[in-house]
């Protein structure tokens, strides 16, 4: 079914081919163009950004080493101005998005890395809640990736389409609420169904938390979202725990009709193996290295990028063993990174990337 939907969806679509004069030397195409038909468009903020004809040769079939430009770094943002370190995490910090996250993109950069993604720790979030910042001009992802885009144009900025760091709660979805007290200007031109009495102890923050989830809302949010992260530069928008099958499709519409056809939408399958490939021009695995096996399968039933996703998790205990002298980078690549790539990833997210950029790229 899902492949049906793909091909349908590509073939349809406006945009351009992945491999489309503009973007790949021609003589390399020469008499290959038939091997591939289904390769679908956002290039540039996908996989193929400056392809080489080393990079389309990988994609038509020859497996290539990993390399720094495969990396995707993630990077925690925060509103303040000094970087806040996590935990007990050696070398890992929220980044104070004014400074911190300039001089780590600016490192990471020399190293060969171009590609980032943003990821929000919020804090206030009452606050944060009532300024609708999942999707304010000026909230923390939009000034953040300005401010980066304005710096090194050429970067490509992956972004979550999420609303769990701004809201209160954390749960992430929207709850029916009284359409009169709607916080959201996503909301104001729908007409929610009242839920009628609600019993004071369960008004919280300007909402009526019922308990029951109005997907419409969400989607409406999240296309919101995507639009604000589009509008300030994001290449790439990342829907997770899309627990509704139209966010993909929603936030791809919604992007085109703005004339953000350049901007990709990242769909993830985490644990389960499930994955909403409808709307999607990116499919991710997260945790990647646990999952092999559903790279795999992704790549061979998709032409499709694929992305893994190293987890901070797995980050967190190798960098342990790593204080402890049992690892080194050399062993994360060999044992962690490679692995996803050859199992069929395209793109790898990994708080490693920098450490591991540099070493690929023979700079260390
Ligand atoms: N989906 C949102 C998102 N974007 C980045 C992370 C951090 C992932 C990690 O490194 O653990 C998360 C949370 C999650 O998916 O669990």
């Amino acid at each position: 079914m899902g492949s049906a939907i793909i091909l349908r969806s590509s073939n349809v679509r406006v945009g351009r081919c992945i491999f489309g004069e503009s973007y790949v030397d021609s003589k390399l195409m020469k008499g290959r163009r038939s091997m591939l038909p289904m390769l679908k468009r956002n290039v540039k903020s996908s996989l193929i950004i400056k392809v080489s004809n080393e990079h389309a040769e990988y994609l038509l079939g020859e497996r290539h080493p990993l390399e720094a430009r495969d990396l995707v770094l993630p990077l925690f943002i925060h509103e303040g101005d000094d970087d806040i370190p996590i935990g007990t995490v050696p070398g890992c910090s929220k980044f104070g998005w004014r400074h911190g996250l300039v001089d780590e993109v600016y490192k990471a950069r020399d190293v060969g890395i171009s590609r980032f993604a943003l990821i929000p720790k919020t804090s206030s979030a009452e606050k944060l809640y009532e300024r609708n910042e999942a999707y304010h001009v000026n909230g923390l992802v939009p000034q953040a990736i300005r401010l980066l885009k304005d710096k090194y144009p050429e970067i490509v900025i992956y972004t979550d389409v999420m609303l769990d760091p701004f809201i209160p709660d954390r749960h992430g979805s929207v709850l029916w609420k009284d359409g009169c007290t709607s916080t959201t200007s996503a909301s104001s031109s729908l007409s929610l169904p009242k839920v009628g009495k609600v019993p004071a102890a369960l008004y919280k923050f300007g909402v009526f938390l019922t308990g029951l989830v109005s997907n419409d809302e969400m989607v409406s949010q999240l296309c919101e979202q995507a639009l604000c992260l589009a509008r300030a530069g994001a290449d790439v928008v990342c829907p997770s725990g899309s627990m509704d099958r139209r966010v993909n499709v929603g936030i791809r519409s919604a992007l085109d009709d703005e004339g953000f056809h350049d901007v990709s939408v990242m769909s993830c399958t985490s644990r389960n193996g499930v994955i909403v490939v409808e709307g999607a021009d990116i499919l991710m695995v997260k945790p990647g290295h646990s999952f092999v096996n559903v790279l795999e399968s992704l790549r061979a039933k998709f032409s499709l990028p694929v992305a893994a996703y190293q987890v901070f998790n797995e980050y967190y205990v190798i960098k342990a063993s790593q204080e402890d002298g049992c690892v080194n980078v050399e062993n994360v690549i060999q044992r962690y990174l490679e692995p996803m790539k050859y199992s069929g990833a395209d793109i790898i997210f990994s708080y490693f990337a920098r450490e591991a950029a540099s070493i690929l790229s023979g700079m260390k």
